[in-house]
């Protein structure tokens, strides 16, 4: 059975993946965490080095921070482990060492994990090919008060997919953070919003205007066990994988 390593172990999201693991009987090799001393479940080994966990692994699950990336995929590059990347904030930088880690392993990278958010992401960029530019586009996201980064990787994945329905590059069409005189709207634009508050797990709504209607499409995470669950989905699945980069494509039959 396909036994599983966790960076960033003693995280929200580590805890989630170490609970869904346990529950569907699947062996987790250990985890890593900043400060590794803590025990985040009774029988999980945690070690303060990447390498040491993707040499004891079939596949490792990286819920982190972007800091931490390079290290992750340089030890799993040298163990020949493959990694599933869920953690947001990525910089093109990040971006550009996952490309090179994927001639070598098997690397998943997505945003979100959920099968909900993925079927979201379908159905946006449909809207997105089916309606002209005089439609507007805005993606609207709300989470817990302890996220650190903005726009959510949910909320950009959502942008990516309008943007490929249109056949535009995001980076060139996207408005964030508006602030003070912003001028009209750049025709064309995708807009992005950020909500902090309480304990949202996850809030993602899209919402295309045009003169006279709107249409409103969304998804709301109740819990991170959806993640979670799809992140271990994710894994098995790319354990017998080639070498490349993947999304939840792939993984759900999208
Ligand atoms: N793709 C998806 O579906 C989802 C993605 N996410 C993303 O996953 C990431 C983690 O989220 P969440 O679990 O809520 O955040 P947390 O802050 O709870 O967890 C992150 C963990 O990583 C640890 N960490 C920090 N530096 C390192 C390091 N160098 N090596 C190993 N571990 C390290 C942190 O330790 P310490 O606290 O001591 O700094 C912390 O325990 C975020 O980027 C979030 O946006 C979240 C949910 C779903
Ligand atoms: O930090 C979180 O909590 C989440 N992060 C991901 C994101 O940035 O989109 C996924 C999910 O919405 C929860």
């Amino acid at each position: 059975m396909t036994s599983i390593g966790i960076f960033g172990a003693a995280g929200r999201m580590g805890r989630a993946i170490a609970q869904v693991a346990a529950e569907g009987g699947l062996p987790i090799a250990g985890g890593t965490d900043r400060d590794p001393a803590g025990d985040i479940a009774p029988g999980i080994p945690m070690t303060a080095d990447p390498l040491t966990l993707a040499e004891a692994a079939d596949v490792l699950i990286d819920f982190s921070v972007p800091g931490a990336l390079s290290a992750h995929l340089d030890a799993c590059v040298a163990a020949k482990t493959p990694i599933l990347i869920g953690t947001t904030g990525l910089e093109p930088v990040h971006h550009a060492l996952i490309d090179q880690a994927a001639a070598h392993i098997p690397v998943l990278q997505t945003g979100n994990t959920s099968l909900g958010v993925n079927i979201l992401a379908a159905l946006v960029e449909r809207a997105s090919a089916s309606l002209g530019d005089d439609w507007d586009i805005e993606i609207v996201e709300m989470h817990h008060r302890h996220k650190v980064d903005a726009p959510s990787g949910t909320a950009l994945l959502l942008g990516e997919a309008a943007a490929r329905g249109r056949g535009i590059a995001l980076a060139n069409h996207s408005e964030r953070g508006r602030d003070g005189i912003t001028g009209a709207r750049a025709p064309g634009a995708i807009g992005f919003a950020a909500l902090r508050g309480g304990s949202v797990a996850g809030d993602h709504q899209v919402i295309f205007a045009t003169d006279g209607e709107r249409i409103e499409i969304g998804h709301r995470a109740e819990n991170r066990i959806i993640f979670a669950r799809g992140a271990v989905k994710g894994a098995r699945w790319l354990a017998a994988q080639p070498a490349g980069r993947y999304d939840m494509k792939g993984v759900l039959g999208l």
